[in-house]
């Protein structure tokens, strides 16, 4: 009778994978290889999502390695071209806003993982060879590295290590601390920039509309990422409110006095 009975997933506390989470990678990979970046055009993508799954089907989700996702970032690798890498930190949208309109420039979303990846969950089982749709581990309440943020954090690697030449990062100046040791950017990608590649980090430090500003390129957490960068031999640069993104915000907030014409 045991055969009969439907597979039990291990029961976990975060949301299960995305619905139709083979059908929507599939669908992205395609739009995105013969679309968005038709230089991609002959890349496989039922390999490249099968490749995929293969990093974490059979798998405890808490148990996934960086090194499970190696055969998925050597068959999909892709360099950004010099001076055109953006990083952001707790400014996702914004910084998405930003490269939507300067499109030669690239965020991890602008390159095939990480847009066909964006916003989904996923996880498998020791025992099975099934995607988990009921539940995925909570980050707080299960495990840390999981198959989704190992993942993240394994693509941000070698997306920082790959940046050239000058870089650019969207910090929150909203938040008390802009920069965070224990954010993906401040623990993963500032320290896999190679100073023989990237000569110099620029920040722009955006401040939420009709917020007011807690942090600045003056503040404590800037200076952490200044000195983190000088001890790294990368030239360091910062501009609060970078005019080109605050023309973004102000697009959506074109009556707040700071979008005034003689800003
Ligand atoms: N869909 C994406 N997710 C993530 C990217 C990314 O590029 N796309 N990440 C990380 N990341 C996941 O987002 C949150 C942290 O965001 P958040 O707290 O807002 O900022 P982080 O610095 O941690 O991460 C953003 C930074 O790392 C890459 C992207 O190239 C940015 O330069 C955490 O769960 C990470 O695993």
């Amino acid at each position: 009778r045991l055969w009969h009975q439907p597979l039990k997933h291990r029961e976990w506390n975060g949301t299960g994978s995305t619905a139709h989470f083979q059908d929507i990678f599939l669908g992205r990979c395609y739009i995105y290889t013969q679309l968005v970046q038709p230089e991609f055009r002959d890349r496989d993508c039922k390999k490249i999502e099968e490749t995929f799954r293969n990093a974490f089907i059979f798998k405890d989700p808490c148990e996934v390695t960086e090194e499970d996702y190696h055969p998925l970032m050597e068959l999909t690798s892709q360099t950004v071209p010099c001076d055109k890498t953006v990083f952001w930190s707790r400014t996702k949208e914004l910084a998405h806003q930003y490269t939507w309109v300067r499109q030669e420039m690239f965020t991890l979303e602008n390159t095939l993982l990480g847009y066909v990846a964006d916003g989904l969950t996923w996880c498998g089982d020791s025992g099975s060879s099934e995607i988990n749709y009921q539940s995925c581990p909570d980050w707080r309440k299960d495990c840390k590295n999981n198959s989704v943020s190992v993942f993240w954090k394994v693509l941000s690697k070698t997306f920082a290590e790959n940046a050239c030449g000058m870089v650019q990062v969207v910090l929150n100046g909203s938040l008390s601390n802009a920069f965070s040791k224990d954010s993906t950017f401040g623990s993963v990608e500032v320290h896999n920039l190679h100073p023989e590649k990237v000569h110099t980090l620029q920040a722009w430090v955006m401040h939420d509309i009709g917020k007011s500003p807690s942090d600045s390129c003056s503040g404590s957490s800037i200076m952490d990422l200044k000195s983190i960068m000088s001890k790294r031999n990368i030239k360091f640069t910062c501009q609060d409110n970078y005019r080109p993104v605050k023309f973004l915000q102000c697009v959506r907030n074109p009556e707040d006095s700071s979008c005034s014409l003689r800003m």
